[in-house]
């Protein structure tokens, strides 16, 4: 699983390698730093032989990077002009040291050594440089960016997407992409758009992933990211800081979404009850529980208001429909039927079009009390639960809650503008205040562990599923994943149907084209992404075929 750090937990790690027991020399790691650079994006241009190099060294650390770089890609065959963006008293010791060792390899055919641009003069050369270059390497800003960028960067960003966006080069960024808040993904942008970020095809980063990479703004910003340890101590990448977080990825859902046994039978493919709806969205119900089947999900029943059983009975022929009582919602006189049946039932998820009628939630908070099932709590069930905070942290660590960032901001209380400004710790703070499961919808996803606050980001998804009945189909998803052979835990399992979900709809991405693919279209390639998972996993010797196959 890929760690993600804050610059405070990176600087912390760098701290330890360098003057705990460790002892590395600051130069060293440096050297590391700026060879993984020129290895990982050598390899991923096909090799540095012959190529021109336009290099943007800024005046802190992410800069003596950038001399490192410019070392091992001239020994490799580019060549290379290094802008010296810092004063040389303005470099660490690491830094500067590096700079007079690219210093003594400088000449005029392979390796010019430049100071800013000032004059117009100046500018209209790097522009020509620019276009005439077949990469440049941004080495100005790493994890030490903070406020909004200030000049010349905030040009050279501007000029470097210019020719990027002309098509003339391709753009490695050093650690982060210059203008991108490695804490929290939020960009430089100021009044006209050409004040930055800096859109970067490649980047490598050092030690562990940043959030800034993985939260948006900042992840458009990053093109193809690679990782490197770059030389640090493994018990030290390895050891968790508080509040970890990590980027879910196919090969942490294959290990959960554990292979069926060939001697399962129905019952050990859990019963999940999706018990929603109304009659005016009889619809989201549906698709809640055609989400549920396309999990693989043993047996799902559908208990909706009586009357709107007669919207879904006979839709979908693996649904068990059934209407409780004969309203058009449901009402705490509903509960008693739905606690007793609960005794049956592996899981229940309840919300998608539940409406948000008073009595709905009397029926919701009776239900609640009683069942002892893990319970996914969605849309309008978190509507009506908003305030019910301590009813929800009573049994939070068996219950799911999957609000989007509009509902979060209701039952969090907490702003648009403060959620986005770190929903890492809005949505941390939030699962611990109530106990409970939580998986905040957006781009990207988040999931929070109930037991151990542990945040999980998801990396799968798109655009294209920004449309209504993606949630509902994601709520009947997480229900079946809960009931899912071996899934004991609930965080585990939201993590898988979140990557799944996520997966799917990148799948009708490839199929159908960018949007306009339906939720019951993703839920419907969901045995195709189970499939590539399971390819992921060495089949146990049970689960192979006794005659041919493969
Ligand atoms: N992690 C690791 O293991 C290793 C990390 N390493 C590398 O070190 C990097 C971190 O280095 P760092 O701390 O020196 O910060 P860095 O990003 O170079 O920027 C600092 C400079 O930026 C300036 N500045 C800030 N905001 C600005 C703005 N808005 N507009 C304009 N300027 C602005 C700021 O100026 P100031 O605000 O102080 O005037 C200061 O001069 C890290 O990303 C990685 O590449 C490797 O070498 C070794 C192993
Ligand atoms: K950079």
């Amino acid at each position: 699983m890929q760690k993600i750090t804050t610059a405070a937990q990176m600087r912390n790690m760098d701290r330890i390698a360098m003057h705990g027991v460790y002892a590395m020399a600051p130069v060293v790691l440096m050297e590391n730093a700026g060879h993984a650079v020129a290895e990982r994006a050598g390899a991923w241009l096909d090799g540095w032989d012959g190529k021109d190099v336009v290099l943007f060294c800024g005046k802190g650390n992410n800069g003596g990077d950038g001399f490192v770089i410019a070392r091992h890609i001239l020994a490799a065959g580019a060549r290379v002009y290094v802008y010296v963006l810092g004063k040389e008293e303005d470099y660490s010791d690491e830094a500067r040291q590096h700079l007079h060792t690219l210093q003594q390899l400088a000449d005029e055919e392979t390796c010019l050594l430049l100071s800013a641009p000032q004059s117009d003069a100046d500018w209209q050369l790097l522009q020509k440089r620019l276009l005439a270059s077949s990469v440049v390497i941004d080495a100005m800003l790493g994890t030490g960016f903070h406020g909004s960028l200030r000049q010349p960067l905030a040009s050279i960003v501007a000029e470097v997407n210019a020719a990027a966006a002309a098509g003339a080069v391709t753009v490695i960024a050093v650690d982060m992409p210059t203008g991108v808040n490695s804490d929290t993904g939020a960009v430089s942008n100021g009044d006209d758009d050409e004040d930055g970020p800096l859109f970067a095809d490649m980047t490598v980063t050092f030690g562990a992933l940043k959030r800034g990479l993985v939260l948006y703004p900042g992840r458009a910003c990053a093109g193809h990211v690679e990782v490197d340890p770059i030389g640090m101590p493994g018990p030290l990448l390895m050891q968790l800081e508080e509040n970890p977080a990590y980027l879910l990825q196919e090969s942490d859902i294959a290990e959960i979404v554990v292979p069926r046994s060939p001697d399962s039978h129905k019952g050990t493919h859990g019963t999940i009850a999706i018990v929603t709806g109304s009659s005016q969205m009889a619809g989201a119900a549906l698709m809640a529980a055609h989400g549920a089947v396309r999990s693989g999900a043993g047996k799902v029943f559908l208990r909706v208001p009586g009357a709107t059983a007669p919207y879904c009975i006979g839709v979908q022929p693996e649904i068990m429909v059934r209407g409780v009582g004969t309203g058009d919602h449901f009402t705490a006189a509903d509960a008693d039927e739905i606690i007793a049946e609960s005794k049956n039932w592996s899981v229940l998820a309840m919300g998608p079009g539940l409406g948000r009628d008073a009595e709905t939630k009397e029926f919701l908070l009776k239900v609640l009390a009683a069942v002892t099932c893990p319970v996914v709590l969605d849309a309008d069930a978190l509507n009506l639960l908003a305030g019910e905070k301590a009813l929800i942290a009573s049994r939070g660590s068996r219950i799911i809650m999957t609000p989007h960032l509009a509902e979060f901001s209701r039952i969090s209380g907490l702003s648009m503008a403060e959620i986005k400004a770190d929903p890492i710790a809005a949505a941390r703070q939030f699962a611990s205040e109530w106990k409970v499961n939580l998986v905040l919808k957006g781009a990207p996803t988040l999931i929070v562990s109930a037991k151990t606050g542990n945040v999980y980001v998801n990396s799968t998804g798109n655009a294209g599923m920004a449309c209504g009945g993606m949630g509902d189909v994601l709520t009947g998803m997480i229900a079946a994943m809960i009931a899912h052979q071996g899934m004991s835990d609930l965080c585990s399992a939201a993590c898988a149907g979140v990557y799944l979900h996520g997966a799917a709809g990148d799948a009708c991405r490839k199929d159908h084209g960018p949007y306009g693919f339906t939720p019951m279209e993703t839920a419907d390639v969901l045995p195709q992404v189970l499939a590539s998972l399971e390819e992921d996993l060495a089949l146990p010797i049970l689960q192979q075929p006794l005659i041919g196959g493969k």
